[in-house]
C-alpha cells in the first residue's frame, strides 16, 4: 500500500480540523468551487460502481432522488446530481426553503435550467430507487426541525438505498449523536479524512457501509493541524500488518519473522492468572488466546483443583497450581516460590472471582507489565486505590498497566467519568490520563488510550463477539503478544491495540464463515492464527 493512502486511512478529524484544513487549501490557491467538482467527481464515480445503469434493466430502476440541503454539502449533492443526469440517471432533486450558500445556490440555478425537477416536497421524490443524501455535513450546528425532520423520516421508512455524502445528515461529526433525527444511510462515503463522529458507537447504526472518499489534501496540511503524530488514529490492517511483520526482514520490531538464533524466553514469558473452581473454562480460553499469539513460554497459575483439567488442555503450558479459597478462587501465588518479575508480562482477571484479592495486590507489586482484566478490575474498584485517581498507577508499579474493562467495568473503575455520555473517545482519554494506566475501553468500536492523550480505535469488528468467554480470549492473546513486544521495542499501547484488531478480525473470518451465531469463543481461539497466515 502507498505511504499516502496507509496514512490517510489512520487519520481521524474533528469538524474544526476539517475547516482547518480546508482552510488551509482554499488560503494556498485552490478555488471552492473547483475543489467541489473534483470532490463531486469522485463521488458520482463511485456511486456509478455501486448502482451501474445496466443495459438489460430499464432506466426506471434508475431513479435518483437527490437531497441537498443548504451548504456546500449541498453543493456536492448538486454537482453529483448533474454528472448523473448526463450519464444516463433519472434524477428528481428536493431542496427544503433554505437560504443557500452561493455556490450551492448556483448549481441549484444550473440543476433547475437542464430540466432536472426540483421540489420542495420530499413526496414528490416516492418513486425513487435510491437516494443521495447531501443535507448537512460538518457544518451541521443544531438539531434538525421541520421539515427537514419530516423528510428525513419518510427517506428512513422507504427502506430504499441511501448513499450518504461525508456523514449521514443529522449526526454530529465529532460524538456521532444524533441531532434530533438523522438519516439511516447504506452508504456512507466519507470526503477527505474520516470524520470522528463516523467511529463512535452512537453513529454506528446509521452508517452502512463506510468509505473514504480521498481527494488529494496534501499530507502537509494534514500534519500541520493534526501534527507529525496526530493523537487520534485508527488501528487499520496496514498498521497491524507492519507490526506483525511477515513480509519485512527482522528488523527487531515485528513480529515475524522470527530471527533465526533464538529460544523460548526469547519470545515472550507470559504468566497468565485466572479461573476458579466456579469459571474453569475462563482459564482454558484466555490460555488459548495466548498459545495463538505465539508466545514462547506459557505459565499458568490456576487454583489447584483446575490443574489437572488444564494439564490435559494445554500440554505445553506450564500449570502453576495454587491454594485455594473455599469458594474456590486462587489464595495466593507465593508459595510457589516463582519470582515474579521473571515474567516478560502477566495478564490477570478471566474467571478470577473478587475473592482472589491478595493476588491481584500481590500482582500489582511486580514491576512486570500487568493486564487487569474482568474480576481482577472488579478487584481493583473495590480496592478504591488512589492512583486510579492520580494519574500515578505506572509510576507507583514501575512497569505498564493496561485495563481492559467493558462499559460496566469501566463506569465501576471510573465512575466520576460518565461513560454514558454520547462520546466513549473522550472517556477513555481522561481514563487513562487519570489513572496513569493504558485504557482499552470494550465495545463495537474499541478504543485504547495512553496516558499522553495518544488514541487508538478499532475500525472493524463484529457484534459475532458479543458472547461470553470472547473477553477471555483477548486476554490472553493480548498478554502473549505483550510478553513478545518487551524484547522488540513494540509501545504497549500499540500491542494492546493489535491485540484488539486480531480479535476483530477473527470474529469478523469466523462469521463470515459461520454466520454471527456460529462464533462461540472456543472457536474464535481457532480462527486467531488464521488471521496473521496471510
Ligand atoms: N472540507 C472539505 O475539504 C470539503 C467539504 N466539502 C463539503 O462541504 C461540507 C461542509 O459544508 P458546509 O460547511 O457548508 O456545511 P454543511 O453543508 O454541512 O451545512 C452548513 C449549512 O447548514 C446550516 N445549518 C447547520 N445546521 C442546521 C440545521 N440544524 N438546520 C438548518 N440549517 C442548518 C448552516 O447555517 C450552513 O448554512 C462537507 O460536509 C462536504 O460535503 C466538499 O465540497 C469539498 C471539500
Ligand atoms: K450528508
Amino acid at each position: 500500500m502507498q505511504y499516502r493512502q496507509a496514512a490517510i486511512e489512520q487519520f481521524v478529524v474533528t469538524a474544526q480540523q476539517m475547516r482547518d484544513i480546508e482552510g488551509r487549501i482554499f488560503a494556498a490557491g485552490i478555488p471552492v468551487a473547483a475543489l467541489m467538482e473534483k470532490v463531486a467527481g469522485l463521488i458520482t464515480h463511485r456511486i456509478m460502481q455501486l448502482f451501474p445503469i445496466s443495459l438489460s434493466s430499464p432506466l426506471s430502476s434508475h431513479r435518483i432522488g437527490v437531497l441537498v440541503g443548504p451548504g456546500h454539502n449541498g453543493g456536492d449533492a448538486l454537482v453529483v446530481a448533474r454528472e448523473l443526469h448526463f450519464r444516463g440517471y433519472e434524477i428528481y432533486v428536493y431542496h427544503p426553503l433554505f437560504k443557500q450558500k452561493e455556490l450551492t445556490s448556483q448549481h441549484l440555478k444550473y440543476v433547475e435550467s437542464l430540466g432536472i425537477p426540483c421540489y420542495q416536497s420530499v413526496e414528490k421524490l416516492k418513486n425513487c430507487d435510491l437516494f443521495i443524501d447531501g443535507l448537512f455535513g460538518f457544518g451541521l450546528q443544531r438539531a434538525i426541525a421541520e421539515p427537514v425532520a419530516s423528510a428525513i423520516n419518510i427517506i428512513n421508512q422507504s427502506n430504499k438505498p441511501v448513499v450518504s455524502i461525508d456523514v449521514p445528515s443529522g449526526l454530529h461529526t465529532d460524538t456521532g449523536e444524533v441531532l434530533g433525527i438523522a438519516i439511516h444511510a447504506t452508504h456512507t462515503l466519507c470526503l477527505g479524512l474520516w470524520k470522528l463522529g463516523l467511529l463512535q458507537e452512537s453513529a454506528l447504526e446509521y452508517l452502512g457501509k463506510t468509505e473514504l472518499i480521498d481527494f488529494d489534501i496534501p499530507l502537509a496540511d494534514i500534519k500541520a493541524i493534526l501534527g507529525e503524530s496526530p493523537k487520534i488514529k485508527r488501528f487499520t490492517t496496514q498498521v497491524a500488518r507492519s507490526i506483525i511483520g511477515k513480509e519485512k526482514a527482522s528488523t527487531n520490531s515485528t513480529l515475524l519473522p522470527r530471527k533465526l538464533v533464538t529460544h523460548k524466553y526469547k519470545e515472550g514469558r507470559l504468566l497468565l492468572v485466572c479461573g476458579s473452581s466456579r469459571y474453569a473454562g475462563a482459564a482454558i480460553l484466555t490460555s488459548l488466546g495466548a498459545r495463538a499469539s505465539g508466545v514462547g513460554m506459557l505459565t499458568v497459575a490456576v487454583p489447584e483443583s483446575l490443574k489437572h483439567l488444564m494439564v490435559s488442555k494445554l500440554p505445553e503450558a506450564l500449570i502453576l497450581s495454587c491454594p485455594e479459597t473455599e469458594s474456590g478462587a486462587i489464595s495466593q501465588l507465593l508459595p510457589n516460590n516463582i519470582d515474579l518479575n521473571s515474567f516478560a508480562a502477566i495478564a490477570c482477571g478471566p474467571g478470577l472471582t473478587t475473592d482472589a484479592i491478595s493476588v491481584v495486590k500481590q500482582l500489582l507489586n511486580s514491576t512486570v507489565p500487568l493486564i487487569l482484566d474482568a474480576d481482577a478490575l472488579n478487584i481493583l474498584a473495590q480496592m478504591k486505590n488512589p492512583w486510579l485517581e492520580q494519574g500515578t498507577i505506572d509510576k507507583t508499579r514501575k512497569a505498564t498497566t493496561i485495563l481492559t474493562p467493558h462499559t460496566g467495568e469501566f463506569s465501576r473503575l471510573f465512575p466520576k467519568i460518565n461513560e454514558k455520555q454520547q462520546d466513549r473517545i473522550k472517556a477513555v482519554k481522561k481514563a487513562a490520563k487519570q489513572s496513569g494506566a493504558i485504557v482499552l475501553l470494550k465495545g463495537p468500536r474499541t478504543a485504547i488510550a495512553n496516558p499522553q492523550g495518544e488514541i487508538w480505535i478499532n475500525p472493524e469488528s463484529t457484534p459475532a463477539l458479543a458472547r461470553g468467554g470472547s473477553g477471555d480470549v483477548l486476554t490472553g492473546l493480548m498478554g502473549g503478544l505483550l510478553a513478545q513486544s518487551i524484547s522488540r521495542e513494540i509501545a504497549p499501547d500499540t500491542v494492546t491495540a493489535l491485540a484488539t484488531w486480531w480479535h476483530s478480525q477473527a470474529g469478523i473470518l469466523a462469521a463470515v464463515e459461520r454466520t454471527e451465531l456460529g462464533v462461540d469463543a472456543f472457536t474464535l481461539t481457532q480462527y486467531l492464527m488464521r488471521v496473521v497466515s496471510f
